[in-house]
C-alpha cells in the first residue's frame, strides 16, 4: 500500500464508533506501524477528541506507563518536544511510524524516525494519555521554570505522606507523564521508547511502569478482570456509560479552578505503585481473604448477599458485627463511607522479578482519574491507610500526581491551552 493511501484510510478515521473518545475497529487492509498488513479486527481509537483516549477507553489489556524529568530551560524547547509528542502520538494510536519516513525507508546516513519493534504489528488498540506534574510549574525550590506557576490549579499539588508509603524517590514524581496502554506490549512499548527518543535532549525518563492484566473494567462491556490477590477488580469501577458519574467526578469542571482554566474537561491522575505480599496472603484461610476485601473471591459478590453487581450492605449483622467487616477494603473505601466520592480506576498488576528474599515483587500500579484529588482521592487513602485491614499486605513504593489536559483537536497540540 502506498504512503498516500494509508493517510487516506487512517486519516479517515475508520470506523470510528462507540463510547466516550470513541472506539473503531481497523479493517482487514490496515497496515500496522507502517510495514506489512496488519491483522484484522484490530482496535483503533481515535487520538483527538473532547477527552484525552486512555481514561474512558475501555482497559486494554497491558501498559508502559513513563514519567520525564524536563532537562531543557526553555519554554519553546518544552513547547516544540509537545508539539512532535502530539504528532508521534496521532500517528501511532492509529498503527502508524513515530515519524512520516517510517523505520526502514530514510536515509541511510541517519537514525530512523521509527525504531521498528511495531512492524505489522497493528494498532492495538494502543492510547497514549499526556499528563503534567506539580514540578513541571514550580520546581521544589519555587522557581517558576517555564513560566507556568500561575497557571499551576491548587489541585495539583504534590500528594501528602501517607501512613504505609515507603516511597523511592527513583519510582515517584515527574515532571511529565506518558501513560501508553495497548492490547500488545510491545506496542506499549514502542510508544514510550519513540517518545522518549523524540524527546532527548529535552526531557529524560525519570522511571516507568510496565503493566499486565489490567485491574479495572472501564465500560459495562468488559468483564471484571483479577488481581494478584485473586479477586475481580473494578467491579464498582465509574464505568465510560455513566455519563452523570464522569461529569461528577472524573472531568474537571468549567469554575473548579479559575488559575486551571486550562484543565476544563480534563481529569486527574493519581499513580500509586503498590507491592503485594503476595506469599503471606497465599497463606491466609479463604474465609479470611474474602473478610479482607469484603467481597467473595469467586463472584466478587458483597458479603452482605446477591451477585457481583448488588450493592453492599453495610448495616447487615454477620457473626460478632457487620457481615461486611467495617475493616475490610470495600467498606472502607466505599462511597457511603467517603462523603459520596468515587474515582475512575486504570491500574494494571506487575511483577518486577524477584526481592533478595525470593518473594515475588510483585503487585498493583493503582492508576485512577479524578476530577480533584483533594476530594476524590487523597481522603480516600487516608481512610485506607488508617482503617483498611488488606493493609497488612501492601507496601506504598511509588507515588505521583498529574494534571491530565483535555483533548486536542487536529492542529493542536496537547496542553496548547495551558501555554496560550
Ligand atoms: C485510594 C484508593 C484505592 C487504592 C490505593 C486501592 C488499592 C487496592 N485495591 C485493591 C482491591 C480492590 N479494590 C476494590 C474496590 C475499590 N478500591 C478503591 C480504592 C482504592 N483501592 C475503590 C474506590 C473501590 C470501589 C469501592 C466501591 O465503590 O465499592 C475491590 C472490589 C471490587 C471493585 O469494586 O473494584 C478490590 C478487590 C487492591 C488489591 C489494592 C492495592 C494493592
Ligand atoms: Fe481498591
Amino acid at each position: 500500500m502506498s504512503r498516500v493511501s494509508r493517510r487516506t484510510l487512517f486519516g479517515a478515521g475508520i470506523g470510528a464508533v462507540g463510547v466516550g473518545a470513541g472506539l473503531g475497529i481497523a479493517g482487514a487492509e490496515a497496515v500496522g506501524h507502517d510495514g506489512a498488513p496488519a491483522a484484522a479486527g484490530s482496535r483503533t481509537y481515535p487520538f483527538h477528541g473532547d477527552h484525552q483516549a486512555g481514561i474512558v477507553t475501555p482497559a486494554q489489556d497491558r501498559l508502559h506507563f513513563a514519567a520525564f524529568d524536563v532537562t531543557t530551560d526553555s519554554r519553546e524547547e518544552l513547547v516544540a518536544l509537545l508539539k512532535a509528542w502530539t504528532e508521534a502520538a496521532a500517528r501511532m494510536t492509529q498503527g502508524r511510524s513515530a515519524g512520516p519516513v517510517g523505520p526502514t525507508e530514510g536515509d541511510y546516513d541517519l537514525p530512523p524516525d521509527d525504531t521498528g519493534e511495531a512492524i505489522g504489528l497493528p494498532a492495538s488498540g494502543l492510547t497514549i494519555t499526556f499528563g503534567f506534574g506539580p514540578t513541571l510549574f514550580r520546581s521544589e525550590d519555587g522557581t517558576d521554570r517555564f513560566g507556568l506557576a500561575g497557571k499551576q490549579p491548587a489541585a495539583l499539588a504534590p500528594l501528602p505522606h501517607f501512613p504505609g508509603d515507603d516511597l523511592d524517590p527513583a519510582r515517584s514524581d515527574g515532571d511529565l507523564c506518558v501513560q501508553a496502554c495497548a492490547d500488545d506490549p510491545q506496542v506499549a512499548v514502542h510508544a514510550i521508547r519513540n517518545l522518549a527518543r523524540i524527546g532527548f535532549g529535552t526531557v529524560a525518563v525519570r522511571w516507568s511502569q510496565l503493566g499486565f492484566g489490567r485491574t479495572s473494567s472501564t465500560s459495562t462491556s468488559q468483564q471484571t478482570p483479577r488481581n494478584l490477590f485473586g479477586f475481580k477488580d473494578g467491579t464498582a469501577n465509574v464505568k465510560a456509560e455513566e455519563r452523570r458519574a464522569l461529569d461528577a467526578h472524573v472531568w474537571v469542571a468549567d469554575g473548579d479552578d479559575r488559575a486551571g482554566d486550562w484543565m476544563v474537561g480534563g481529569s486527574y491522575l493519581t499513580a500509586r505503585r503498590v507491592n503485594m505480599t503476595v506469599e503471606v496472603w497465599d497463606r491466609q484461610p479463604l474465609g479470611d481473604q474474602e473478610k479482607f476485601i469484603g467481597r467473595t473471591k469467586a463472584e466478587g459478590a458483597p458479603l452482605s448477599g446477591g451477585g457481583e453487581f448488588h450493592r453492599p450492605d453495610f448495616t447487615m449483622k454477620g457473626d460478632g458485627g457487620p457481615i461486611i467487616p467495617t475493616d475490610s477494603h470495600v467498606s472502607v473505601v466505599h462511597p457511603d463511607h467517603n462523603g459520596g466520592v468515587r474515582m475512575l480506576r486504570r491500574g494494571y498488576n506487575f511483577v518486577d522479578g524477584t526481592d533478595a528474599l525470593g518473594g515475588l515483587n510483585a503487585g498493583l500500579f493503582f492508576l485512577a482519574f479524578v476530577r480533584d484529588p483533594r476530594t476524590h482521592f487523597i481522603p480516600v487513602q487516608n481512610s485506607m491507610a488508617h482503617n483498611d485491614a488488606m493493609m497488612e499486605y501492601l507496601k506504598f513504593t511509588g507515588s505521583a500526581l498529574f494534571a491530565v489536559p483535555p483533548g486536542t483537536r487536529p492542529g493542536e497540540h496537547v496542553g496548547q491551552a495551558l501555554f496560550a
